[in-house]
């Protein structure tokens, strides 16, 4: 299968190695040109534009990091809107709100191409080894169409119906997720400052109702002060402030929500965006303790 891959940023990269690894002819594009070099070595083409790789392949993927970038490298020059015509299928796996989705979904549709939204859940790792969780919507021709790409991005893909409905759905997990790493995070500092051993409540937590696969893999690089970043706290960030704003339109309250927003927000002012969502930990750890 001959598909086109937009982004190579940690995700677009990852998925991209393991379609190549698994015998798809990948072309590749990436603003940035240089990071298209190392796919170069495992075989990937090049195309100079959003637009060329769309011209050469049926399927065009595209993980990109935020509205903006998605809405851009479909709408603006030499965007895949140019080459977009029947019978093509545009995949968008970025995270972004259902109303940019929606926009991008009409536009290809109003030259007879197909649309996908389909964001993830899981990171780096689970991009690597195809293992993420694949939450698509839009056409579900192509939906079918993909699943053999999809089979070796993910270990389960779900069909959640109308366009929308995938953003909605990945945001949704992102809100529960970032709000968890905001208690996680005042957790280890509360442990720490009143004279426990934060690995002792690593251990502890591991054991009862609340042991899950983030505390497990962030836990012990947090209390190194370790924030490589996996999932970069600004897209995290961004994810909060698209959950908030969804919550808005549906006058559906969510203060545990809005003050972990507010937290990634002041992690972002202090210069901590680039590292890992995990790194939301400094910002509780900078309290003064009692004199
Ligand atoms: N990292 C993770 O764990 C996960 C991330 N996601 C989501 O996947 C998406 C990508 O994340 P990730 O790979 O981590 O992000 P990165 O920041 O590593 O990569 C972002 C990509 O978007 C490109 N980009 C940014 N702005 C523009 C623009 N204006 N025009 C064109 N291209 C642009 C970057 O190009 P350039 O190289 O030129 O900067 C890069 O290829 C995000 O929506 C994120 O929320 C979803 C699940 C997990
Ligand atoms: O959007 C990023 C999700 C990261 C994860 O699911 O571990």
């Amino acid at each position: 299968m001959e598909v086109g891959f937009l982004g190579l940023g940690i995700m677009g990269k990852a998925m991209s190695l393991n379609l190549l690894r698994h015998g798809f002819k990948v072309t590749v594009w990436n603003r940035s040109p240089s990071k298209c070099d190392e796919l170069v070595e495992y075989g990937a083409s090049t195309a100079e534009s959003p637009a060329a790789v769309v011209k050469k392949c049926k399927y065009t993927f595209a993980m990109l990091s935020n509205p903006v970038a998605a809405l851009s490298v479909v709408f603006d020059k030499d965007g895949v809107l140019e080459q977009i015509s029947d019978g093509k299928g545009y995949i968008d796996m970025s995270t972004v709100d259902a109303d940019t989705s929606s926009k991008i979904s009409e536009a290809i549709s109003s030259k007879g191409g197909y649309f996908l939204e389909a964001p993830v859940s899981g990171s780096k790792k689970p991009a690597e080894d195809g293992q993420l969780v694949i939450l698509a919507a839009g056409e579900k021709t192509l939906y079918d169409e993909v699943i053999p790409a999809f089979d070796v991005l993910g270990k389960k893909s779900f069909f959640l119906g109308q366009v929308g409905n995938g953003a909605k759905m990945k945001l949704v997990v992102n809100m529960i997720m970032g709000s968890m790493m905001n208690a996680f995070s005042e957790g280890l500092v509360l442990a720490e400052r009143s004279g426990l051993e934060p690995g002792n409540l690593l251990d502890v937590l591991e054991l009862g109702a609340i042991a899950n696969p983030m505390f497990k893999l962030k836990g012990p690089s947090m209390i190194q002060s370790n924030y490589s970043p996996a999932f970069p706290l600004k897209h995290q960030q961004k994810d909060m402030r698209l959950a908030l704003a969804l919550a808005d339109e549906h006058a559906v309250s969510m203060p545990v929500a809005a003050a972990a927003n507010e937290a990634f927000k002041k992690a972002r002012s202090v210069g901590l965006g680039d590292l890992d969502f995990s790194a939301v930990h400094e910002i509780f750890k900078v309290q003064e303790p009692p004199s």
